[in-house]
């Protein structure tokens, strides 16, 4: 909208308007003399304008006319003025209007930051009153936890209270016998005199019954010892046991034709041999029946095979030597029969560790050592010492003292066992040791025959007898044959030193069946460590190890017919006269 001039023009177009309006109102109502005159009365009369110029009496009409269209001017002048007041008094109103809104928006303004300080001061009213409950919380949380400290310590004092009123009665009961005692005491009666005798003889008796016990018991212990050997004797000093492992895997290949006849005393092995052409051509495959002491089916676990060779560490306990040996190709478990963690070597320091502790009772007490060592191209290694330390030491050297039928290893580290914790890092310490080096025959092939040597000395104090006697679990290297295991340049050696001490241990042991005079002992750094745990007194073990499968058949049967000859030497004891025959069968 177009703003109006100002209100001064208008009011100054309102003042003309005014005048022009008296003046026509004036001009209307005043009867015009000039009409009454006649014409040319009418052109006689003069009037003057306001400027004193001179009309005729004709120029009166044309003024009227001239004040009518100037009225009418004005009129419309007046119209718009009347817009323009319209406007202006709109504008007015507008102006007002927007006052009112500027004066509420200040109001609203106003009381938003009335309110905004209300709600503040609110606020923090708020806040102290949350502050407030927070301290009355805590301050019930510690209250809370001193009722409960206070309840746990009433708790402990009524128990108390009920043990100590216990304890008063007992001492009350205690009081009241002592009392009693001293009643009797003072009483000065025969019947105090008659009882002093009666106790001291009742305790004679008891002392003597108990040292009767004792001395039966310690007796009885001799005996078992005495009765034990001689059994053993009768058992065979030399026992041959075959134990054949399971089948591990699919792809190991095909299992060889292995029977178990003998189910009542396990005693009996049948191999199905390797395919033969007879002369008429015909492919024949012969059943080979072996037989030994014990025969073990691949079911069967190591706790069993303990159960059978616990005796002979019961013989080494007694003051025996003692030799168990794992026998076998490469592979066929002779490390898993023997150091596994299940073993023959952890379970007898086991059994050692508590028959000592039994023995006690009977006045016995033992000292143990161990130590582990290899034969390794026919040199001795100490297992116990690893390798980097072991240069420049002096070499092992073997001793024997043929007084007490004893082998000292010199220079070889030994550990007093007084944990079977200590077996357990012994083994694993000599486990890291020893040489393992890879053939066709098997990746993860042992190349060394390695013995571990338990020595344990008893000494009784009641009967001042002493024994001594030696344990040795030897597991020998892998007996598998030059031409198989496909060994070249260093391999072939190990391999042919292994065969050689194989081939002096059977001499050995062939001899002792013989009675020779001569046993060969020397010939080999192993049967030369084990001279006194084998033959004469001592009782040797020999597990002859066999794999199930196919592949190694031939092996299978070098290793049980080796086994056969260890087993029909059976030293000081009649030798078994049963004989078997093999059998034929068409294939
Ligand atoms: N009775 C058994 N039950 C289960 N697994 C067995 C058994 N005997 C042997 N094994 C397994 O067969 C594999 C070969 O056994 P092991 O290493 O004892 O043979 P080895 O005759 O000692 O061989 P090497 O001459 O190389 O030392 C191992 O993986 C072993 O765990």
């Amino acid at each position: 909208m177009a703003v109006p001039e100002t209100p001064a023009r208008s009011r100054e177009l309102w003042a003309q308007l005014g005048k022009f309006e008296t003046a026509l109102r004036t001009a209307c109502k005043t009867p015009s003399p000039i009409k009454s005159y006649s014409p040319a009365k009418r052109a006689l009369f003069l009037t003057k304008d306001s400027n004193n110029k001179t009309f005729t009496g004709w120029d009166v009409d044309e003024r009227l006319h001239e004040v009518e269209s100037q009225f009418k001017v004005m009129k419309e002048a007046m119209s718009l003025s009347l817009t323009d007041r319209k406007t202006l008094e709109d504008a007015v109103d507008l102006a007002k209007t927007r006052d009112e809104r500027v004066r509420s928006s200040k109001e609203i303004q106003d009381l938003r930051s009335k309110l905004g300080s209300e709600q503040q001061d609110l606020n923090l009213a708020l806040l102290g009153k949350d502050r407030e409950i927070q301290a009355l919380k805590s301050e019930l949380e510690a209250l809370r936890s001193d009722l409960d400290r206070e309840q746990t310590i009433k708790g402990s004092l009524e128990q108390k209270i009920t043990e100590m009123s216990t304890t008063s009665m007992t001492l009350e009961d205690r009081n009241r016998a002592l009392r009693a005692q001293i009643d009797f005491l003072e009483s000065d009666s025969k019947q105090q005199s008659d009882s002093f005798a009666d106790m001291e003889a009742r305790l004679q008796e008891a002392v003597k019954a108990a040292e009767d016990a004792r001395q039966k018991l310690i007796k009885e212990e001799t005996e078992r010892r005495v009765l034990f050997n001689k059994y053993q004797e009768l058992k065979g000093n030399i026992r041959v046991m075959c134990r054949v492992r399971p089948v591990l895997d699919a792809s190991e290949g095909d299992e060889a034709k292995i029977l178990f006849p003998d189910v009542k005393t396990s005693t009996q092995i049948d191999v199905t041999g390797p395919e033969e052409k007879s002369s008429l051509g015909h492919a024949n495959r012969k059943l080979m029946p072996f037989e030994f002491d014990r025969v073990f089916s691949p079911e069967v676990h190591n706790e069993e095979i303990f159960g059978e060779i616990s005796q002979l560490v019961q013989s080494a306990l007694d003051g025996y030597n003692v030799c168990i040996f794992c026998y076998g190709q490469t592979g066929s478990g002779k490390t898993y029969t023997m150091s596994s963690a299940d073993g023959m070597i952890p379970r007898a320091t086991h059994m050692i560790y508590e028959t000592v502790t039994k023995l006690k009772e009977k006045s016995w007490t033992y000292t143990m050592e161990g130590s582990f060592v290899e034969v390794y191209n026919e040199d001795l290694n100490d297992l116990l010492t690893p390798a980097k330390e072991a240069e420049g030491k002096k070499k092992l050297e073997i001793r024997h003292d043929d007084a007490r039928k004893q082998t000292t290893v010199l220079n070889c580290k030994s550990v007093s066992l007084d944990s079977a914790d200590t077996v357990e890092m012994m083994l694993r310490q000599a486990q890291n040791n020893r040489s393992v080096a890879a053939t066709k025959a098997n990746e993860r092939s042992s190349r060394s025959h390695s013995v571990f040597i338990l020595k344990l000395v008893g000494e009784n104090a009641a009967t001042q007898e002493r024994c001594e006697g030696t344990l040795n679990l030897v597991d020998l290297a892998g007996s598998e044959r030059l031409k198989h295991s496909g060994a070249e340049g260093d391999r072939m050696k190990e391999t042919q030193n292994i065969n050689k001490s194989l081939a002096c241990l059977g001499d050995v042991i062939e001899a002792l069946g013989r009675g020779s005079g001569h046993v060969p002992y020397r010939n080999s750094k192993l049967t030369h460590l084990l001279q006194y745990s084998l033959g004469g007194n001592s009782k040797t073990l020999m597990f002859v190890m066999v794999s199930p499968l196919e592949a190694h058949l031939k092996e299978t049967l070098t290793s049980l017919r080796f086994a056969t000859k260890v087993h029909n030497t059976h030293i000081g004891t009649a030798k078994s006269t049963k004989k078997l025959k093999e059998r034929l069968s068409e294939s």
